[in-house]
């Protein structure tokens, strides 16, 4: 039995017990728990919570049946506003441990629709032999098992009541041992899911795929092999997968395989807030880097500034370079295709003056695009971030080596009710 005294930045309790550190899965502070160690260390040891003898006033009763084994949330235990204030701590934490930086000013955080939020998702599908059947999944934690799991509260209900006769399905086809992950992809018009299928098709197999896709109203494509192979099956009809920013009036067409956000309704307001705090006029020239098919690129353009897209995939740089065509905005928008964590001075520079700059990297952060900025480098960075210590990392360069301040920074929950922590920062000269 112990007390918890914090949350970890993966939502776990932290304890100490004579002298040791205690992560324990599924304990909040303030609790007493008894706990079961699941691996030992010298120094700490990870445990879950067996049985809850005090509980916090942050305790709720998690919706989803699957919470504690499935791998996909940590935090379900938690009330909603209280997981947005953890991870609010968490980037104050990591701004100040890894950064030294303090936020001038903490954004309230962004938050929306705790359920039903994922547009995008990697389920996968393993035919157990011995029992005859299929699972259809996410990952257990800390497993290469799939989780026995017959719904899923953080996808819309439509794709969460598909899961069970996706499992018949996958049943039913020749192919079931070859076919090992359905990739969900949600739009505006279509609902798509990606097979991924390691053998052909029969004739039988594929009049399954088309009756189920008529039953569900789903689109189905297939993949026989990298993501160039990915191609649509049935029906060929179905409209474009696309999402919308109605704030600036913006269509974004895409492919099932290719970046978007998880979560549409989290990124207008997340894309209202980046424009907000950028503020682009007409006339000033900004850098969109790490710019996938232009998400933060063309509401820049519509505000009237001109602004150059920079992104690693070159399958994205055309799409954005169509997306811009598709909005009108071609004439104000320019993609250029470069590997950012090489780049530097010189690579920076070939690309001219900036007066303002978006940067929304991978979860490894910008440390060779801050490090490459020049002293005449743009006014105002605006940093859309997926882990907090790489942002407090590369804020740290930028406060203490290139003349910025950390104006503001707050959280975008994202991913609610995952320990992921998404957030937003403004720098200034
Ligand atoms: C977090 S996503 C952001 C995409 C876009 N801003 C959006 O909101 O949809 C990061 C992007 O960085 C791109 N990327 C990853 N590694 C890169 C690299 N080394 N150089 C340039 N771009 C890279 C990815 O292809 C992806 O589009
Ligand atoms: S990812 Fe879905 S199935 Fe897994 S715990 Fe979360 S809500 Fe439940």
């Amino acid at each position: 039995m112990t007390i918890i005294e914090s949350l970890d930045h993966e939502g776990r309790g932290v304890a100490h017990v004579e002298g040791k550190t205690i992560f324990i899965e599924g304990a909040l502070p303030g609790e007493t728990v008894e706990y079961s160690t699941f691996k030992k260390k010298p120094s700490y040891e990870q445990a879950t919570a067996t049985k809850i003898l005090k509980p916090s006033f942050m305790r709720v009763t998690p919706r989803c049946p699957s919470f504690g084994l499935c791998g996909g949330c940590s935090m379900q235990h938690m009330e909603a506003g209280a997981q947005v204030a953890a991870k609010q701590r968490v980037l104050e934490d990591n701004l100040w441990h890894i950064g030294k930086v303090k936020a001038e000013e903490m954004l309230a955080a962004i938050y929306g629709p705790p359920w039903g939020y994922r547009h995008r998702a990697r389920v996968s599908v393993k035919y157990v032999r011995k029992k005859e059947r299929v699972l259809v999944g996410f990952h257990e934690k800390r497993s290469s098992f799939i989780a026995d799991m017959e719904s899923c509260e953080v996808l819309p209900p439509r794709i969460s009541a598909l899961l069970m006769p996706l499992r018949a399905l996958v049943e039913q086809l020749s192919i079931r041992e070859r076919l090992p992950q359905v990739e969900v992809a949600l739009g505006q018009d279509v609902d798509v899911l990606v097979l991924r299928i390691m053998d052909p098709l029969n004739e039988q197999d594929e009049a399954l795929l088309r009756a189920f896709a008529d039953r569900h109203r789903v689109q189905f494509f297939l993949q026989s092999k990298g993501p160039d192979t990915v191609q649509p099956f049935y029906p060929l009809d179905a409209p474009e997968l696309n999402y919308t920013l109605p704030d600036f009036d913006i269509v974004m067409p895409f492919r099932p395989t290719e970046f978007t956000q998880v979560n549409p309704d989290i990124n207008r307001v997340l894309v209202r807030r980046a424009i907000n705090l950028l503020d682009p006029k007409p006339g000033e020239r900004i850098a969109d880097l790490f710019c996938g098919l232009g998400n933060f690129s063309l509401p820049i353009a519509r505000r009237g500034a001109d602004v150059v897209g920079v992104e690693g995939s070159a399958s994205l740089v055309q799409r954005a370079q169509a997306n811009a065509e598709v909005n009108g905005l071609s004439a104000r928008a320019r993609f250029v295709e470069a590997n950012l964590f090489e780049t530097d001075a010189v690579g920076l520079k070939k690309l001219g003056h900036f007066d303002k700059m978006l940067i929304d990297p991978p979860c490894d952060g910008a440390a060779e695009v801050i490090k490459a900025l020049a002293e005449d480098g743009p006014q105002r960075i605006v940093y859309v971030s997926c882990s907090p210590a790489t942002l407090a990392r590369d804020a740290g360069v930028l406060v203490h080596e290139k003349g910025y301040r950390l104006k503001a920074a707050g959280v975008v929950n994202m991913f609610p009710h995952t320990a992921h922590v998404e957030s937003i920062a403004l720098f200034e000269k």
